[in-house]
């Protein structure tokens, strides 16, 4: 539970959301509250529908029907304003293109370079462009990655890729940190460094939500669990929702699912996504 009175309960409320992909439906009738200014860990099988959470969220998909808030508003508003920082997993990234570190990383704040079309006309060029370098530069300095600044993307290794795409997520400065496997593929350095960077990043107010395989981390870090296949299968405390019965029982709602057919359905059948 979120006691933390500073924030308002929920920094992002999802209501009966259907995702699909020609029509066959991945999420069904998810319903979930993510606590603001808490770690959450989202924790599902292969194929559960755990980036599929996230490409809605994001906006990259539409749902079939549902809504999606932010802060008790409709989401697109807080993603306009930059406020939703998305890091995709490794895989879904094109690591031939030939740009440097620092550029990716840039990318993290061309959501707010928007509003320096305002700003322009009102403060010093010099002004915009500097608050843009030194979001990067902190970002690439929290995950140990400045000195590779200049490095092409290609040249880096597995888990420096990964560092490198949170530092991209951390230069938006957003207040909510969508981190799809934020810890999968990498060494332990990497790994203990990305958890103290999220958990600095919670300390900090943010809301911090992650998919992830990894249940040590999960168990000692989080402070809220979603456990997730198709349909939410739980939502609670790390310990509750991570003990080995749960897991067992999301385990086993995984051969249930590959034995069944995934449900078809027209889609005239459901509304449109609201938010
Ligand atoms: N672009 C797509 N077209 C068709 N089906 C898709 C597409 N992307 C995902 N799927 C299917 O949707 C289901 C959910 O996929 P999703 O990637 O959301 O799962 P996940 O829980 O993130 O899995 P993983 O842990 O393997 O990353 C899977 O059955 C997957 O095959």
């Amino acid at each position: 539970m979120n006691t933390d009175m500073s924030h308002p309960v929920a920094a992002i409320e999802v209501q009966g959301l259907y995702a699909a992909y020609q029509r066959q439906i991945v999420l069904e009738n998810i319903h979930l509250t993510f606590p603001a200014g808490k770690w959450t860990a989202i924790v599902g099988p292969n194929g559960a529908g755990k980036s599929t959470l996230f490409h809605v969220l994001t906006g990259s998909m539409k749902a079939l029907q549902g809504s999606v808030n932010a802060f008790g508003e409709p989401i697109v508003k807080h993603r306009r304003a930059g406020q939703i920082a998305y890091m995709a997993q490794r895989e879904a990234i094109e690591w031939d293109f030939p740009v440097s570190v620092w550029d990716t990383v840039m990318g993290g704040r061309y959501g707010h370079m928007r509003d320096d079309v305002l700003w322009r006309r009102l403060l010093p060029a010099r002004w915009h462009h500097a608050r843009h370098t030194e979001a990067v530069e902190k970002a690439l300095i929290a995950v140990d990655m400045l000195v590779h600044a200049e490095r092409p993307i290609g040249a880096l290794s597995g888990g420096q890729k990964k560092r490198v795409l949170l530092a991209r997520a951390l230069a938006q400065q957003a207040s909510i940190l969508l981190l799809d496997e934020p810890l999968a593929g990498v060494d332990p350095p990497s790994e203990k460094l990305i958890l103290a960077v999220l958990r600095r990043e919670r300390e900090a107010g943010k809301t911090v939500i992650m998919v992830t395989h990894d249940m040590p981390g999960a168990r000692r870090y989080v402070d809220h669990v979603v456990l997730i296949n198709r349909f939410v299968r739980g939502t609670g405390t790390p310990e509750d929702m991570l003990s080995e019965t749960k897991l067992a029982e999301l385990a086993v709602s995984s051969i249930e699912q590959t034995t069944t057919d995934r449900q078809t359905v027209p889609a005239a059948s459901f509304s449109p996504e609201q938010g």
